[in-house]
C-alpha cells in the first residue's frame, strides 16, 4: 500500500507559532505526497517510535485514499486559548469569531487562580450565550480536579464540559460522579494501547477523536463508534494539510452535536499552503475541502526547517517508524 508513497521527497517543515502551545513553540513535521495527494507525518516529540505508527498510517491512508464518505461540508469549531493572561484570552475569543472556547488550564501546579482569570475573561468575551469548555491535559488528581472544576465552572458561568482532568478512566470516573460537570475523554483514547477497546463509557461524557494520532479517519470513526458516546474533532496541530484529513473525519462522523478543536492554526505564524487555501475558520465554521490541499511552493520555501541535524532527525524518525509499520 505504501510503494506508492514519496517518502525520499518528504519534506521537512517548521513553522513557529504564535503562543507557546503544549510546551513548543516551534511546530515540526513532513509531508508525504501519494497518488490520493498529500500526508502529513507529525508525531510531538514526547511521541516514541512505536506510538507514532498510528500518526504515519494517518498520513498514508491521506496520501493514498479518498477521504471517506461525509454527511456535512462545514464544520463548526472552537477557538483554542492556550495558558494565557486573561487579556489575551479575551483577544483571543474575540477575535475569532467563535461562539465556543477550549481553555488551557493546570498549565503549571499553581495554576488556579490563573485558571479562574482566564476562564472569567473568557466568559466575558463570548457573552452569555457562548460555550466555554476547559482542558487539563490528564494533570489533576481526582481531589484537585474536583476543587478546581466546581471554581472554574463557577467563574465560566457554567463550563460546557472538562476535557481529561486526571490520567485513567477510573479517575475520570471518580470525577465525573464528584461534579455536575460533563467529562470528555482524550489521551485516555488517543494514547491508549488499543483505542478500540479502552472503556471510557461510565467515565466519560463526550470522546475526543483525533484522526492524526489515531491513525487516520476511517481507524478513528471506528474508535468513535466503539466509545459509544458523542465525539468532538480535535486537531494535533496539523498545517492545513494535515487539518483536511481531521475534517474529513468531522464531516463523515454520524453525528457531530459539538464545536470541533480544529481553528488551530490561529495558533501558527504560518501555513504550508496558499492563503485561499488555508483551512481558517470564516464566522466560526470551516467549509470541507474535497481533497487535502496541496503545499504552495512559496511557502514550503518559507518553512523548509532550516537546521539540516533537525532535517536528518525526522528522515531517520521516519525511516524507523515505517519500518515498524510495516515490519520487514
Ligand atoms: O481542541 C482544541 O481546541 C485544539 C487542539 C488541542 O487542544 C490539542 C492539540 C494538540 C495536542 C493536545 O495537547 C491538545 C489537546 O490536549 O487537546
Ligand atoms: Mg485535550
Amino acid at each position: 500500500m505504501t510503494a506508492d508513497l514519496d517518502f525520499a521527497g518528504a519534506l521537512v517543515y517548521a513553522i513557529p507559532l504564535r503562543m507557546r502551545f503544549r510546551g513548543i513553540t516551534v511546530r515540526e513535521g513532513m509531508l508525504i505526497e501519494g497518488p490520493a495527494g498529500w500526508g502529513e507525518f507529525c508525531p510531538f516529540a514526547d511521541y516514541d517510535d512505536a506510538e507514532s505508527v498510528s500518526w504515519l498510517l494517518a498520513a498514508v491512508e491521506q496520501a493514498t485514499r479518498p477521504p471517506p464518505a461525509r454527511v456535512r461540508g462545514r464544520i463548526a469549531v472552537n477557538c483554542t486559548v492556550p495558558a494565557v493572561g486573561p487579556e489575551r484570552a479575551h483577544a483571543l475569543v474575540a477575535a475569532s469569531g467563535c461562539t465556543t472556547a477550549k481553555v488551557k488550564v493546570a498549565d503549571h501546579p499553581d495554576a488556579l487562580s490563573e485558571d479562574l482569570a482566564r476562564v472569567e475573561a473568557v466568559r466575558a468575551a463570548l457573552g452569555p450565550a457562548g460555550r466555554v469548555r476547559v482542558d487539563a491535559n490528564a494533570v489533576w488528581d481526582v481531589a484537585t480536579a474536583v476543587r478546581s472544576l466546581r471554581l472554574l465552572d463557577g467563574a465560566a458561568g457554567g463550563l460546557e464540559y472538562a476535557e481529561q482532568p486526571c490520567r485513567t478512566p477510573d479517575e475520570l470516573a471518580a470525577v465525573r460522579r464528584a461534579v455536575d460537570v460533563p467529562i470528555a475523554a482524550d489521551e485516555s483514547i488517543r494514547r491508549a494501547d488499543d483505542p478500540l477497546r479502552v472503556a471510557v463509557a461510565g467515565a466519560a461524557d463526550i470522546a475526543v477523536v483525533k484522526g492524526t494520532p489515531l491513525g487516520g479517519a476511517r481507524r478513528a470513526l471506528r474508535v468513535a463508534e466503539a466509545s459509544g458516546l458523542p465525539c468532538v474533532v480535535s486537531s494535533a496541530l496539523e498545517t492545513s494539510v494535515g487539518l483536511a484529513g481531521q475534517l474529513a473525519l468531522a464531516a463523515a462522523l454520524p453525528e457531530l452535536p459539538y464545536a470541533c478543536g480544529l481553528g488551530t492554526l490561529s495558533l501558527f505564524t504560518g501555513d504550508l499552503v496558499g492563503d485561499d487555501a488555508s483551512l481558517r475558520p470564516v464566522d466560526g465554521a470551516i467549509d470541507v475541502p474535497a481533497a487535502p490541499p496541496a503545499p504552495d511552493p512559496a511557502k514550503l520555501a518559507e518553512f523548509r526547517h532550516p537546521d539540516p541535524e533537525r532535517d536528518r532527525w525526522w528522515r531517520d524518525r521516519l525511516a524507523r517508524v515505517r519500518a515498524l509499520a510495516v515490519p520487514g
